[in-house]
């Protein structure tokens, strides 16, 4: 089958594997008899490899491209071997074949080097589940973390389940955790002994740890759904699909918020065991050609042996590969495939040590005795014990200073965490209610400040009409998830596949937002994704709560400042290259209609928020034309109301 072929070689070309400077000096001859010099600079390089992939690295050894100098025959083989776990064990990690191939020119060996860690710290990969409705989602979790088969009757995800309405319906409605570890050689640490509080256990064993982001298939949850993928941050999606019911209900939908959400995914398909061969050819036919068609410009490779596994893991890096997996949750085929390849993930979130720390909270608990604990995670820099950050913004945009008295991942006390791990602190002198998803914990260096109102550029992926000014909708970024009305755009309106720069207003409350971040805005089915340009207001136009001035007013307040300098802009112009981002979404949503629903009315909607969905000429606020907007960077309003433009 065509489809069938390896990872394509542009592919590869595209994107040459990080490992390709250091493969150069792994010569063949270097390697089976180094001297002390190339010795060291070896190890040297190791290390620098080891620290730029967070402590594990893939090393192909009797593979160098130039057709001079590869494939090993048996004795260089023994002795680049030697050399190479030598060098492992000189920096303390683990040496483990992952690959051996025989060539027309000799063998070819891919090890994995991981670095041994202490029993309090571990590798975190981040993987969102995502999927329709009865695709398996949560049995394969079950399954992969329970160490124990499915019957097909809903057995293996009851250990995941997390309310009783869940256990009744069998499906789920909120975001669930669960890990998988797997120790320095590869193995999976998880036993079917081990309950969901056995955390501790498999992390202290654990040298990595892949936690899964379980998220509801039902459409009545997409809410929930997209705060999972976008608050949690994941590292990859895994888009599951029910092997018999193929592509139906919200696996699109699902499919292009990862896209949207540049979060590269692999599918696996489940319940191979109950499929008729014909059905399931035809719905992996239908997968390739979403996959590949202009919208989504995927490279999907059918992993079926570990060959497979190792090619696609090691070429994950690159957004465009896109894994497929065939299991069965009751007979375990292709299980182990799945696990080899979870275990190779690294990490996509980069970590520089001196950067000012930011910790994202995406769920906040009152613990009895401990008192209010948050979750989150870490986006930048390194949150150590008794540092002390600022956390906000309050409803009125204020910060305030606190100390970090306990840390702790997955359950486990520990002293720090870096950036792309999640953790959560207990924090002192501060009531669970006054700390709501959203908020952050940065360090003081950065001097945050709350922001009311901000520029995005957003591409609408489906909108039965046109969204024009006052338009509300929830905002989805990072971890933050409140109500935003359009003041202003630089278009009157935009319809489906529109792609316009946009003057937001949270209605509630400030948030903490960084340009450059991804954001969704959405309601209903209506959808538009997006990047922050930058913030606009520090503080409120008027009193926090109060209902938003009409926009025609705002417009006239932001015309008396136009012309006036630019403080707090960084940008000169609205063509950033954020366009680019957008540009292989915006093919998906006019292209190949993977994200777009046929058109129909959203009464539910249009009647609860109150937004206005007009017709195509219905925009009786004209929007301010682009330049002026442009020039207007910062409207300081205090809380009193009193503007003072900068
Ligand atoms: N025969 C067979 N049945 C399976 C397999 N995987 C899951 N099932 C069954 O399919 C049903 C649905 O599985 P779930 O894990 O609840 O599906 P889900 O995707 O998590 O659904 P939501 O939680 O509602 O999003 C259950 O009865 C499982 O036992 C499989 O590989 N083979």
């Amino acid at each position: 089958m065509n489809e069938d072929k390896g990872i394509s070689g542009d592919l590869m070309e595209e994107k040459p594997h990080k490992n390709s400077e250091f493969n150069k000096i792994l010569s063949k001859s270097v390697l089976v008899s180094p001297n002390e010099q190339q010795y060291d600079l070896l190890l040297k390089r190791l290390k620098q490899q080891l620290d730029e992939g967070r402590g594990e690295v893939i090393i192909e050894i009797g593979g160098i491209e130039d057709g001079t100098d590869s494939g090993l025959n048996d004795d260089e083989k023994e002795a680049a071997v030697a050399t190479l776990q030598s060098l492992a064990a000189s920096l303390e990690c683990s040496c483990v074949l992952l690959r051996e191939r025989k060539e027309n020119c000799g063998i070819i060996l891919q090890y994995l080097i991981r670095r041994l860690l202490d029993q309090t710290d571990f590798l975190e990969i981040r993987v969102a589940v995502v999927g329709n409705v009865d695709a398996g989602k949560s049995t394969l979790l079950g399954v992969l973390t329970h160490g124990e088969l499915d019957n097909g009757r809903g057995h293996a995800r009851l250990k995941l389940f997390r309310h009783k309405h869940e256990m009744e319906s069998g499906r789920t409605s909120s975001v669930g955790n669960d890990i998988l570890g797997f120790d320095s050689e590869g193995n999976v640490v998880n036993k079917p002994e081990h309950g969901s509080l056995d955390w501790v256990k498999i992390c202290e064993k654990s040298s990595k740890v892949i936690t899964f982001i379980d998220l509801a298939g039902h459409e009545r949850y997409l809410k929930t759904t997209v705060f999972g993928m976008t608050g949690h941050a994941p590292d990859f999606g895994m888009l599951m699909i029910g092997a018999n019911a193929g592509i139906v209900g919200m696996t699109k939908e699902h499919l292009g918020l990862a896209l949207a959400l540049s979060v590269p995914v692999f599918v696996v398909i489940t319940k191979i065991d109950m499929c008729p061969t014909n059905v399931l050819q035809d719905n992996i036919k239908l997968l390739l050609r979403i996959l590949k068609s202009p919208g989504c410009r995927k490279v999907p490779v059918m992993v079926k042996t570990t060959d497979d596994v190792v090619l696609s893991a090691t070429n994950f890096v690159s957004e465009r590969l896109c894994p497929i997996f065939q299991v069965s949750n009751v007979t375990g085929e292709n299980l182990g495939l799945l696990k080899t390849f979870l275990n190779l993930l690294t990490t996509r979130m980069e970590y520089h040590e001196n950067e000012p720390a930011e910790f994202q909270i995406d769920d906040t608990y009152s613990v009895p005795g401990v008192g209010t604990v948050v979750s989150g995670t870490t986006l930048k820099g390194v949150i150590k014990l008794n540092d002390t950050l600022v956390l906000g913004p309050d409803p009125l945009g204020h910060f305030q200073a606190i100390a970090v008295k306990s840390i702790h991942r997955k359950r486990m006390a520990v002293r720090e965490v870096r950036a792309g791990q999640t953790a959560s602190f207990a924090l002192k002198k501060i009531k669970r209610s006054q700390i709501r998803k959203g908020m952050v914990m940065v360090s003081p260096a950065l001097n945050p400040q709350a922001c009311w109102e901000f520029e995005g550029e957003i591409l609408v992926l489906h909108h039965p009409t046109t969204i024009s000014s006052r338009y509300q909708a929830m905002v989805h970024c990072g971890s933050i998830r409140q109500t935003a009305s359009i003041l202003s755009m630089s278009q009157d309106c935009l319809r489906t596949g529109d792609k316009a720069i946009v003057h937001f207003r949270f209605i509630k409350h400030p948030e903490y937002i960084i340009p450059g971040q991804r954001m969704v805005f959405r309601e209903g089915r209506t959808k538009a994704v997006g990047n922050v340009l930058r913030i606009l207001t520090q503080a409120p136009l008027s009193a926090p709560g109060n209902k938003l001035k009409p926009v025609k007013q705002q417009q006239r307040q932001m015309q008396s400042t136009s012309g006036s300098s630019l403080t707090n802009s960084p940008q000169k112009g609205f063509h950033d290259d954020g366009n680019k981002d957008l540009e292989g979404v915006k093919e998906s949503a006019t292209q190949e209609n993977i994200l777009i629903r046929p058109s129909g009315g959203n009464k539910r909607g249009r009647g609860r928020r109150g937004g206005r969905m007009k017709s195509n000429n219905g925009s009786s606020n004209t929007p301010k034309p682009l330049s002026d907007v442009a020039n207007i960077t910062s409207i300081q309003v205090n809380n009193r109301g009193t503007t003072k433009v900068q």
